[in-house]
């Protein structure tokens, strides 16, 4: 009798056993699909204001860590990428303001690469705390139904180059003029979305009253073969600026984005010279060939005549904005509204804030991404750099009439 209790007491506990493990393992398999499934399915966003035309979304779910990603918005039917983030960390605090219908989506690490082998994303358009005001003012226009008389324009002028030059920092500044609308992200119309038409670029710009420029800034349209020619036929009036930087530093803050994507990229010397015997400068290199500046402008001048292209120190852009503000203001035909009082230099992060109006106390500086700290470059090899260059920047000097003073 009580070994048949036994028995039936141990084949109740083997029951028992096995219903256990069964359910352990069934959870840890749920916990495993769940983490597979959240990594891999779109990146969900929380539209926190979706009465106003533009859309701030927050990443609410949890928190990513090297992650690739695009937000793509749909406006009138036109898919189009306003924000592309390589290897990003985000957070529930991560913030994104863009406009139309939001769809965020991680992107193929094959796709991701193709974007770091040709950087010209701009990531000053993740606005942080204190743009996110200045971008619903800018909104708010739009938002006001105060929309009888004003209308999208195809720009008239567009700040082509250079890519790492300070061309956020100039169109940030240009966009503080009551008679300036700008677009947030660079459009890459002419390099990218030419073959969706005028009308989509059209679209991609903001409401202007009869009054007010309409500017958009994509660097890549500087050094971008057949640019000019698409430019011209938008229209040959299009005023153009380009805000130049010494090459050499140009070139290592281009690096510097680089390595900021691609931490296992080679050294900026390996990359820039084509053997250490020789000492050539590898003019393949990207970098190295956005920086002769005077073939690009050659290229420009087929189409533009030299007066209709405006020419900013970008080293002066942040000595002294308010000067070179002022030239651009002249050559845009407006009134030199910005002035030294919307500027304040922050001696921490190096480089000139701004104020939204010139009485105002709040100070604006762009994020973190303009103002890099740069890589050390071996001094031979910055030598070598500037002897590369120095012919072509006296060819730009000579053709421009203006000294920038590289060295
Ligand atoms: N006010 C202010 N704040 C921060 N940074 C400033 C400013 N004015 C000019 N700059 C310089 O702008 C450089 C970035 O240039 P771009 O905006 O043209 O870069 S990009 O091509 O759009 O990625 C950036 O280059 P790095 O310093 O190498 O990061 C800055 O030198």
């Amino acid at each position: 009798m009580l070994r048949k209790w036994r028995q039936l007491i141990l084949i109740r506990y083997k029951k028992i056993c096995f219903i256990m493990i069964s359910v352990m393992f069934i959870s840890v398999y749920s916990v495993i699909l769940v983490i597979h499934v959240g990594i891999n399915s779109a990146i969900r966003v929380q539209i926190v204001r979706d009465s106003d035309p533009s859309l701030l979304a927050s990443f609410n779910d949890k928190d990513y860590e090297n992650i690739s990603l695009q937000i793509q918005t749909k406006s009138n039917g036109n898919i189009q990428t306003a924000l592309r983030m390589d290897n990003k960390r985000l957070n529930s605090s991560s913030r994104y303001m863009t406009k139309g219908t939001l769809k965020v989506m991680p992107i193929s690490a094959e796709e991701s690469k193709e974007t770091e082998d040709n950087i010209y994303l701009d990531e000053e358009y993740s606005l942080d705390d204190n743009s996110d005001n200045r971008q619903a003012k800018y909104s708010s226009y739009e938002s006001s139904g105060n929309v009888k008389n004003v209308t999208r324009r195809l720009p008239q002028a567009i700040i082509i180059g250079v890519k790492k030059g300070g061309t956020r920092a100039l169109l940030e500044y240009l966009r503080l003029h009551p008679k300036i609308r700008a677009t947030g992200p660079e459009p890459h119309f002419f390099d990218k979305h030419y073959k969706k038409g005028l009308e989509w670029y059209r679209q991609q710009m903001p409401l202007t009253k009869s009054d007010q420029l309409t500017i958009e800034k994509t660097p890549s349209y500087f050094v971008t073969k057949g640019i000019p020619e698409k430019v011209y036929i938008m229209s040959k009036r299009t005023k153009l600026i380009v805000v130049v930087r010494d090459p050499v530093t140009r070139a290592i803050s281009d690096f510097a984005q680089l390595v900021s994507r691609r931490p296992d990229v080679k050294s900026f010397e390996e990359l820039a010279l084509v053997d250490n015997r020789t000492k050539m400068v590898d003019t393949s290199w990207t970098i190295i060939k956005i920086g002769i500046y005077v073939k690009h402008l050659v290229n420009w001048l087929e189409y533009f005549p030299l007066r209709q292209i405006h020419f900013v120190s970008g080293e002066n852009l942040i000595k002294n904005p308010a000067h070179e503000l002022k030239l651009v203001q002249d050559f845009l035909g407006l009134q030199p509204l910005i002035d030294d009082h919307y500027f304040s230099f922050n001696s921490t992060k190096g480089f000139p804030c701004f104020r939204k109006h010139a009485n105002s106390s709040k100070i604006h500086c762009l994020n973190n991404d303009k103002g890099r700290p740069h890589p050390i470059v071996d001094p031979s090899v910055i030598k070598r750099l500037r002897d590369f260059f120095r012919p072509f920047n006296a060819r730009l000097y000579q053709m421009t009439g203006h000294n920038f003073g590289w060295t």
